[in-house]
C-alpha cells in the first residue's frame, strides 16, 4: 500500500500560520549567565538530598534559592561528554538562546573542574507527570480546560523546536515529566536537546529510546517524527490519566493497546480520566483523540508536523480521521487512520459520528 501523501497533499494547500512564528517572545526572558559552583552549592545546600527534585537518565534535579531570591533548579550531570569546559558552554549556550514561552528556557550553566550544571527557573507546579502519576496526584485534578491548555501549549513548544528554533532541535525525550507547569498551569516543554551533550555509549542502552513507552517504532534515524509519536501518547495519557505503559496480568500494555478498541468503537468518553467525572468537552475530545491517533502511528511519514498538530488541535469543527463506524470494526487499524480531504465530507460525517456516538 502506497504510504504517505496526505499530509503532503492536504497541508501544502493550506495557507502559512505566521502566529507559530510569532509566539517566539518568552514570558520571562531571564537572564542568561554563568553560575559558579559556590553560588549553587549556596543556593542548593549543598545540593542536600532534601532538596532534590528527582533523578533522571542525566543526573539529578534539585531546588535551590539564589541570594537575590530567585528560585532555581539546577540540573547536575552526572555524565556528560568529556567536552572541555568552552565546547560545553558553547552548545549550552545554543540552547540557551532558545526562547519561547512554552519551552523552560535555561538561566545559565556551570562547568568547573569535573561538575557540569544547567540552571533553569523553578516550576513550583511541577511537571504534569506529578499531577496525573507522581505523589500530587491524589490532590490534583486538572481539569479539561487546563488539560487542553497543556495540550495546545506544549504542541506549539516543540512546534517550535522543530520549525523555528535554530539550529532546529529534536527533542528525544518527550514525556509527562518533561512538561513542566508554570503558575497558570500552561506547559513547558523541558530538556530539549540535552541529549547532545551525552557522549555516545554512556548511557545505558536504549535509556533514550524511551523503555516508558513514549518510543516510536521506527528504529534508526531519530527525527521529529519520533517526538510526534511520543507527543500522541503523551496526549492520551492527557485525556486518560494513564501511565503509557501498564502491567496488565503480568504482561505489559501501551496505553495505545488499551485505547485502541476504545477508539474503534467510537467510545471516545470511555478514555477520559474518571477524575474529570464527565465533565470534558465533547468537541475537544474528538479532536484531541484524532490527533492523539494521528501522532502515534507506526509509520513516521506518516505522522503529522507539529506545526500541523497545533493547527490540528486549535482549529474546530474539522474531522481528520474517518470515524470507525463507517468502515467497521476490523477494517481500521490504529496505524492506518482513513483520512477526509474534505471540510464538507469530515462535517457530515461528524454530525453522524456525534449522534450516534457521544448522543
Ligand atoms: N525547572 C524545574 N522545576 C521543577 N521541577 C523540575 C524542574 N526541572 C526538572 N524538574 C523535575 O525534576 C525531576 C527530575 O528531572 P529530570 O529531567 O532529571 O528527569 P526526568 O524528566 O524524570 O527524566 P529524564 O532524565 O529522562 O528527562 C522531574 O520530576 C522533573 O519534573
Amino acid at each position: 500500500m502506497a504510504r504517505t501523501s496526505f499530509w503532503a497533499k492536504y497541508w501544502c494547500y493550506r495557507p502559512v500560520d505566521h502566529n507559530l512564528c510569532r509566539i517566539v517572545d518568552s514570558k520571562k526572558p531571564g537572564t542568561w549567565r554563568r553560575f559558579s559552583l559556590r553560588e549553587l552549592h549556596a543556593a542548593t545546600n549543598n545540593f542536600n538530598y532534601d532538596n532534590k527534585l528527582g533523578e533522571g537518565i542525566m543526573g539529578s534535579v534539585y531546588w535551590g534559592q539564589l541570594a537575590s531570591g530567585d528560585q532555581i533548579a539546577v540540573k547536575r550531570l552526572k555524565v556528560w561528554s568529556a567536552k572541555a569546559e568552552r565546547e560545553f558552554a558553547v552548545e549550552v549556550e545554543i540552547l540557551g538562546r532558545v526562547r519561547h514561552k512554552h519551552l523552560l528556557s535555561l538561566l545559565g550553566y556551570c562547568a568547573e573542574g569535573q561538575e557540569r550544571l544547567i540552571v533553569y527557573e523553578y516550576m513550583p507546579h511541577l511537571s504534569l507527570y506529578s499531577h496525573l502519576h507522581g505523589h500530587i496526584a491524589a490532590d490534583s485534578t486538572l481539569n479539561w480546560e487546563q488539560r487542553m491548555r497543556i495540550a495546545v501549549g506544549s504542541a506549539e513548544g516543540l512546534a517550535y523546536l522543530h520549525h523555528y528554533a535554530t539550529p532546529t532541535v529534536v527533542h528525544r525525550n518527550i514525556k509527562a515529566s518533561n512538561i513542566l507547569l508554570d503558575d497558570s498551569l500552561d506547559a513547558l516543554v523541558a530538556d530539549f536537546g540535552l541529549a547532545k551533550l551525552i557522549p555516545e555509549g554512556s548511557l545505558p542502552k536504549g535509556s533514550l529510546k524511551g523503555i516508558s513507552g513514549y518510543s516510536a517504532p521506527n528504529l534508526g534515524k531519530v527525527s521529529e517524527s519520533c517526538d510526534v509519536f511520543s507527543f500522541g501518547i503523551l496526549l492520551m495519557e492527557l485525556i486518560s490519566g494513564r501511565k503509557p505503559i501498564r502491567r496488565v496480568g503480568g504482561e505489559k500494555q501501551s496505553i495505545m493497546e488499551w485505547a485502541g478498541p476504545l477508539v474503534l468503537d467510537g467510545r471516545y468518553p470511555d478514555l477520559v480520566d474518571a477524575k474529570l467525572e464527565g465533565k470534558f468537552h465533547q468537541d475537544e475530545l474528538i479532536r484531541l483523540v484524532q490527533v492523539a491517533v494521528l501522532c502515534a502511528q507506526s509509520f513516521p511519514e506518516e505522522r503529522p508536523s507539529m506545526q500541523d498538530v497545533v493547527e490540528m488541535l486549535k482549529e474546530g469543527g474539522q474531522q481528520f480521521v474517518k470515524p470507525p463506524s463507517q468502515h467497521g470494526r476490523d477494517g481500521l487499524r490504529l496505524d492506518e487512520p482513513v483520512l477526509y480531504k474534505t471540510s464538507t465530507e469530515a462535517t457530515e460525517v461528524n454530525n453522524i459520528f456525534e449522534l450516534a456516538q457521544l448522543g
